[in-house]
């Protein structure tokens, strides 16, 4: 039977700021046979799209992209925070549903021509996919999909993207 996995996310009223609901995939993660689970779902996706690598926004881009990576055998490439990254670097800054964000990959990261999915642990307003997404174009890759465990559909990201195939596990519509 198909997995529920909304029924495996906290939510958390006023964090970090009032008026944000917090959705928390830290109970699917400290769970073996669910994180596995959702990684098999975004790598069958990322498969369907022909990744040739996946690029997974800091900090918890991270731990979703990773295991997507290695399941199907590709590169895993990171977008990270600022004055992480230890060689020349391509930026690009965007705004969040809570605060800013800037984010920097190595400019030989990416070959010209890649196929590239972002994995991320959830789409809000969407900024960190657009940041990521323009990190990607601007070293020649090219985004054949992004895919998220949580998409807040209220906030409307998806529609930023009417050329981009986006993959949610779950959708919660009141953001
Ligand atoms: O669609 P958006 O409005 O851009 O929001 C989504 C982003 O926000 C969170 O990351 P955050 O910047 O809080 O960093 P973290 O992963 O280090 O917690 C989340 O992991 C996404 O990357
Ligand atoms: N509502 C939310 N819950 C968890 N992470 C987020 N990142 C941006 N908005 C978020």
């Amino acid at each position: 039977m198909a997995i529920d996995f909304k029924e495996h996310i906290a939510s958390v009223q006023d964090f970090p700021n009032k008026g944000i609901v917090f959705r928390d995939i830290t109970p699917i993660l400290q769970d073996g046979k669910l994180y596995r689970a959702a990684t098999h779902e975004l790598a069958d996706y990322a498969k369907s799209r022909g990744a040739e690598v996946i690029v997974g926004p800091e900090a918890r881009g991270f731990i979703v992209g990773c295991p997507v990576a290695t399941e199907l055998g590709v590169g895993f490439v990171p977008a990270r925070k600022p004055h992480k990254l230890p060689r020349e670097v391509e930026s690009a800054s965007y705004d969040l549903e809570y605060g800013s964000n800037v984010l920097e990959m190595h400019k030989d990261a990416i070959k010209p021509g890649q196929k590239v999915v972002i994995c991320d642990d959830l789409m809000a307003t969407a900024g960190t996919l657009h940041a990521t997404k323009e990190l990607i174009e601007n070293l020649g890759g090219e985004v054949v999909g992004a895919a998220f465990y949580i998409e807040l559909t209220d906030l409307k990201g998806r529609e930023q993207f009417p050329d981009l195939d986006i993959y949610s596990l779950v959708k919660y519509s009141d953001a």
